[in-house]
Order: C-alpha cells, then sequence, then structure tokens
C-alpha cells in the first residue's frame, strides 16, 4: 500500500508505516502525477484536494492531520468514495496558547492588564469554547458569537457578531472558512465591519485569512492606524501582502496551532482513523508519541502581579514574540513567500501550557487560580 504525507507531518513513520510505504511530499507539491498510484493521502491544509488531484488516482482515503477542512472538497469525496477524517480540536490547546501569548504581550506594550478588557469569541467551536473557559478562568469579561450553534441551541448566551464589535475591546476569529450558505465566513470582517471598530480595538484571526477583508484592514491600518491587528492568518498564503504583514502588531505565518502536542495529536487521529477504515486494528498510544516537555516545572518563590506571573510562566513556555520575529527574519532573507514557508518548515519546538507544572511557594500560593485558569498545571507546598 502506498501512502502519500506531507513531509511537515511528524511522526509519519510511528503513524503510517504500520499500514504500508509512506512516501514524504512537500504539501504544496503533492500532484495528480505523485498520487496517481497512492492507496492513502495524508494531508495538512496546504494541499488542495479536489478532483483535479484525484479523479486519475486509486486513492481510497484522505486523512487532514488538521482541524479545518476547507481545503477538501468532501463532496467530491463522498461522490467518488473515498474515505475521509479530519482531526477535530487537534491543535485547539495550542491556538488558545497563542491567543493569551499575544494579549499579554500587547497588554505589556501598552501598559493595560488582561482583566481590564472585554473580549468578544467569534466561533465558539473546539478553539473558541477553550478560549472563552480560560478567560473566563482569568476574570476577563467575554462576548461569544456563534449563529450556527445559536440556532441549535437557542439564542441565550450568545449575543450577534456587530454587538461583540460594538462592545468588545479585543475581537477574536475562531470561525471556518465556509464559503457559502446562511454562515458563510468569507470577509465575515468586511470593510463596514472593519471600520466599525472602536479606536483603540484589537482584532485577532487566528481561523482562516480569507474571514477577513484585508485590503479593508490594511487601509484601516495605514489609515487611521487606530486599530491593532494580530494577525496568524492570510489571504493568499504564502504570498501574503507584506504591507498588511509590516502594520501588523503581531504578525506570524499561521502557526497559532504549531505544539508539538497538537502537530502530534493530528498525525495520531488520523492514524487512528485509517486503521478504522482499513479495518485493522492500531496499538499506537498518543503518549508513546510525545515526549515529556524539556521543562516540566518552575518554582514562583514570590507573589507577583497577576499578569508578570502569567507573562512569565507564558514565555517559559510559548513566547508568540519569537515567532513574529521569526517571520520577519525569514522575510528577509528569502523573500515573503519562501520565508513564510521556512517557518512553518523548520518550526522550532513548542509545547502546550499544560505541560508546565507551576509550583508555588507560600508567598505566591494566591496565584494558583489564574495560573490554573491560564492552563497551567499548579502545585504549591
Ligand atoms: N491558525 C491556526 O493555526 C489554526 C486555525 N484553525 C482554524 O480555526 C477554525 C476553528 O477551529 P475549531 O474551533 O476547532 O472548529 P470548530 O468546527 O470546532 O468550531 C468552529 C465554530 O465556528 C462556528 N461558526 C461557523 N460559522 C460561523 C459564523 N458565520 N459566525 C460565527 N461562528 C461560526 C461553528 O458553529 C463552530 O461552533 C478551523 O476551522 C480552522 O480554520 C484551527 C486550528 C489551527
Ligand atoms: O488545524 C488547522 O486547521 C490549521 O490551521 C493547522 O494547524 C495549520 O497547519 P498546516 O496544515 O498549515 O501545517
Amino acid at each position: 500500500m502506498k501512502l502519500v504525507i506531507d513531509a511537515n507531518i511528524p511522526a509519519a513513520d510511528a503513524c503510517f508505516a504500520p499500514f504500508g510505504t509512506p512516501i514524504r511530499v512537500p504539501g504544496r507539491e503533492i500532484s495528480a502525477a505523485e498520487v496517481a498510484d497512492a492507496d492513502a493521502l495524508i494531508v495538512r491544509s496546504v494541499t488542495q484536494v479536489n478532483e483535479a488531484l484525484l479523479a486519475d488516482s486509486r486513492v481510497g482515503f484522505v486523512g487532514t492531520c488538521t482541524i479545518g477542512t476547507d481545503h477538501v472538497d468532501q463532496a467530491f469525496l463522498e461522490e467518488r468514495g473515498i474515505g475521509f477524517a479530519s482531526a477535530p480540536g487537534c491543535n485547539a490547546e495550542a491556538v488558545v496558547d497563542y491567543v493569551l501569548s499575544s494579549l499579554l504581550t500587547l497588554a505589556e506594550r501598552k501598559g493595560w492588564s488582561l482583566g481590564e478588557r472585554s473580549v468578544g469569541i467569534v466561533g465558539v467551536g473546539n478553539v473558541g469554547n477553550r478560549l472563552l473557559a480560560r478567560l473566563t478562568a482569568l476574570g476577563v469579561p467575554t462576548l461569544v458569537c456563534d449563529p450556527p450553534r445559536a440556532e441549535r441551541e437557542g439564542t441565550q448566551g450568545f449575543a450577534e457578531l456587530d454587538e461583540l464589535i460594538d462592545r468588545c475591546d479585543v475581537l477574536c476569529l475562531h470561525t471556518p472558512l465556509v464559503a457559502s450558505g446562511p454562515y458563510a465566513t468569507h470577509h465575515l470582517l468586511d470593510a463596514q465591519r472593519i471600520n466599525e471598530l472602536a479606536p483603540g480595538s484589537i482584532l485577532l484571526n487566528a481561523g482562516r485569512g480569507d474571514c477577513v477583508d484585508s485590503l479593508a484592514l490594511r487601509s484601516r491600518l495605514a489609515g487611521k492606524g487606530d486599530i491593532t491587528a494580530v494577525l496568524d492568518v492570510w489571504e493568499q498564503e504564502p504570498a501574503i501582502d507584506p504591507s498588511l504583514r509590516d502594520l501588523a502588531a503581531l504578525a506570524t505565518p499561521h502557526i497559532a496551532g504549531y505544539s508539538l502536542d497538537g502537530k502530534l495529536r493530528g498525525s495520531w487521529m488520523i492514524h487512528q482513523a485509517l486503521a478504522r477504515h482499513l479495518g485493522q486494528p492500531s496499538r499506537l498510544t498518543f503518549s508513546e508519541l510525545c515526549p515529556p516537555p524539556a521543562l516540566a516545572s518552575l518554582t514562583l518563590e514570590q507573589a507577583l502581579p497577576v499578569d508578570d506571573a502569567l507573562r512569565l510562566c507564558t514565555r517559559a513556555v510559548y513566547d508568540v514574540r519569537r515567532d513574529h520575529d521569526m517571520l520577519q527574519r525569514q522575510v528577509l532573507g528569502l523573500g515573503m513567500t519562501k520565508g513564510f514557508d521556512r517557518c512553518r518548515a523548520d518550526y522550532p519546538l513548542r509545547r502546550e501550557f499544560a505541560t508546565l507544572n507551576v509550583q508555588l511557594s507560600e508567598e505566591a500560593v494566591a496565584l494558583e487560580g489564574m495560573l490554573r485558569g491560564a492552563g497551567f498545571g499548579v502545585s504549591s507546598n
């Protein structure tokens, strides 16, 4: 059995060699010729999986080790009887770590503290729900918007997007890219909504680039310059708009979900799905795949102010400024398209907040609730 696998998928041998011969190909280079005699195709988000790719192949199973599925024409797969699986939630914790690292960084730069800003969450699924839980535990006021859920579950607890725009200091987008239908998200933040953001607002997009009209965002940032953008996802990746990148306070190359834990969870979930598809047993456990963290614990000896303690622990695990700087450096050296993808291919090891246990001395014990709320393990003497 031949399996064509995106070269950016970690643990590919452990997860997929049990089923056949893995052939590793850079995701953007996976072509119809490459998959013509393949039996299974395992991708991440950069490979467009559609009729053009698969019409003349014998692929019987497609797996994407990602949460998002907008790169896969699922109707075509179904029509052809090709099995399909994605990895819902696999890197959701990592995206939330990214959001917290970003907000703590902006708070430090601008001199406010986390609890003083209200956050609107657009799209309250695997990512948005986890973000809501952590922000609530940190005492951050939140509003949430998710019309598909509001329709299914009732409107109580949900607000309209325009209310979030009106009332929140920070708007976090965690929607999938949906091209059409009643809940389409293409340019969900269009020129009108972008112009309605109050001066001082922060817009953070870690969903999909096309959910925001980037030309409109660029002109608001370049014109009035009175809002702040944190952008992990972009229109036309990897050839993103260089001036929008320059104008974003934090600009990263679609890596919000790039924790080792999140990527391995994605590989492992698709390993399991392929085993089910083939009717084969799987004995591989996630803990076998995922190594212990290099930094497993740290001790806080003093009662620091809450935001300082959160920043210290956050940055011990993940500092979003590193990824902003990395993109800048790679783009200077290689140009935008290659620089963007180089960051992603050579992404440094990153673990999730939950892998760090924070030990608290007696003096620091009052920080326990906040640190736990942010997602760290906590123990006190
Ligand atoms: N930047 C990154 O590295 C990553 C980005 N993502 C993106 O984030 C998206 C969300 O991830 P999950 O939360 O795991 O997906 P999910 O499918 O669990 O949740 C998405 C939520 O958005 C809601 N939604 C759909 N249309 C909406 C609309 N028009 N307005 C408001 N809400 C709407 C859905 O009802 C659902 O509750 C993914 O589809 C993917 O595109 C996911 C992982 C990593
Ligand atoms: O899971 C998703 O959805 C994502 O956006 C991925 O984390 C992005 O990673 P790549 O698929 O682009 O490597």
